[in-house]
């Protein structure tokens, strides 16, 4: 493979470098290179051998890792079998994988293979096709599609894209269907499962013969005909009527169809992929979404994180649509106020918002230099009263309202979102002190007392806090 590959390698069991010299030659000789871990600024996939489990092996994991956004294998050189408890404590700091060198009756090619499956994917995503059209260096951004790079090219299982609207599953569907390998690939079939008129369903899935039902003057292909040996893409899964679901789910079990109005089996071999922007294994609990098919079309469950997670990338992406509009023309700059308040606004409708802003903001600009203020429209001008609590959003709501009608009181619902506000400044500047507290517009001082008054550290999970009611 031409791809230049590099990971460090990071040895806490100082004293006993052997195993770490092994790994170094055996990379070297599979044409990898290795370097020393730069604890300051941690960077790209590497391999940490740890002797046993501590609280500080996960937070270092925790930083190396940027929280599982980075690929880090951590191997356990111990004679003594790790508890499969910190195995999933590991994992859950953001290993990629954990295993023990003793276990394994090959470590060396383990380890190998794993990094290099991790390079290939990495090689696809760093490749024009991906960059050009999947805008984002975000970590987050850059995890999720990870994973569809894996799913879509090294396997053909079935994928469930989840995220809200705007997020790009759409985008990411068209990409599985490009990086699926397999060989003479047909078309990409997009089927949008929110508006098949329930009459016409059974024709839009399974096609159908000449005078099955009034209008069907010739026979026609549906959905599962025109995707075989391709992809079909059923957007917005979770709107399909449970009729719909038990047929849908026979044709992914059995591969046979038959046509609206004829007798004789059709076979038919295509990748599903489906996208839904409902949380599906909840429909599943409430009976709305067939279990049985659930695991059908979620062999591969990848979520696609709205825009408020990726923060980082509006700017950029913002970029991007302005030029996009004027490919011949300079890029046209943004004025700082401007760039602020793209930072701070709420994008419920994700990035197909921020584009449908962008496009906007670029028509109102007139003349040279960056664009100003005044091209923001009237309704995105905030008002005196809502400057303040721009950052609000409807999230926020819903978790106070959950909370109150939990019967937790004003303080303590004070109380958590001051340490949630704690917690996430320090996992966001990864656990330094002075750059958190500049983040809370408060003093060192105070922030390393509030910390140690409730133990917090950048890892410990903001989301898995649980409020008690009094
Ligand atoms: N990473 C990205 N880079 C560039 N453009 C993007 C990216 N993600 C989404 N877009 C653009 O945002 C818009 C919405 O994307 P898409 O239709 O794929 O979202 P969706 O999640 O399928 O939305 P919905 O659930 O409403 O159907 C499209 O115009 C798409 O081109």
């Amino acid at each position: 493979m031409a791809w230049d590959m590099s990971v460090w390698v990071h040895s806490l069991a100082q004293n006993d470098n052997q195993i770490p010299t092994a790994l170094v030659e055996a990379l070297m000789q599979a044409g990898i290179r290795s370097r020393t871990l730069n604890l300051e600024a941690p960077k790209g996939t590497g391999v940490l051998f740890f002797k046993k489990f501590t609280p500080q092996l996960c937070e270092l994991l925790s930083k190396v890792s940027h929280r599982g956004q980075e690929q880090v294998l951590a191997i356990a050189v111990s004679p003594i079998a790790m508890a499969d408890s910190h195995a999933w404590r590991l994992l859950r700091a953001g290993a990629a994988d954990v295993f023990c060198w003793q276990h394994s009756t090959e470590p060396l090619t383990q380890i190998i293979s794993r990094l290099r499956r991790w390079a290939a994917v990495d090689q696809i995503l760093e490749s024009p096709l991906v960059q050009k059209n999947l805008l984002g260096r975000s970590l987050a951004w850059r995890s999720v599609l990870r994973q569809v790079i894996e799913a879509a090219h090294f396997t053909d299982a079935s994928v469930l894209l989840m995220g809200e609207t705007g997020t790009g599953k759409e985008l990411i569907a068209r990409l599985i269907h490009t990086l699926n390998p397999r060989e003479k690939k047909k078309e990409l079939v997009v089927l949008d499962c929110g508006t098949i008129v329930p009459e016409l369903a059974g024709s839009e899935f399974f096609g159908h013969e000449r005078g099955a039902f009034t209008g069907a003057i010739s026979p026609r292909d549906g959905a599962f005909a025109l995707a075989s040996e391709g992809t079909l893409f059923l957007d917005e899964i979770g709107e399909l009527p449970l009729g719909l679901q038990v047929q849908l789910l026979r044709v992914i079990q059995e591969r046979t169809y038959k046509r609206v109005g004829g007798s004789s089996w059709q076979h038919t071999d295509f990748r599903l992929v489906c996208a839904t922007n409902k949380d599906l294994a909840q429909a599943v609990e409430q009976g709305k979404f067939r279990s049985d098919l659930y695991y059908r079309i979620a062999a591969w469950v990848c979520r696609l994180p709205p825009l408020r997670e990726r923060k980082e990338d509006i700017l950029p992406l913002t970029h991007h649509f302005l030029n996009e509009l004027r490919p011949d023309k300079a890029p046209i700059e943004l004025d700082e106020p401007v760039r602020q308040h793209l930072l701070r606004r709420n994008y419920p409708g994700n990035i197909r918002e921020l584009k449908q802003l962008a496009v906007l903001l670029g028509s109102r600009h007139v003349g040279p230099g960056p664009i100003t203020l005044g091209a923001l429209p009237q309704d995105e001008r905030p008002t005196e009263e809502s400057e303040q609590g721009d950052w609000y959003d409807v999230h926020f709501e819903q978790a106070i309202h959950h909370a109150l009608d939990l019967g937790v009181g004003l303080k303590e619902i004070s109380r958590i979102a001051t340490e949630t506000a704690i917690r996430v400044a320090l996992r966001d500047e990864e656990g330094n002190l002075q750059r958190a507290a500049r983040k809370l517009c408060i003093t060192d001082r105070a922030l390393q007392l509030r910390r140690a008054n409730h133990r917090l550290t950048p890892d410990s999970l903001v989301s898995g806090q649980k409020i008690s009611p009094p």
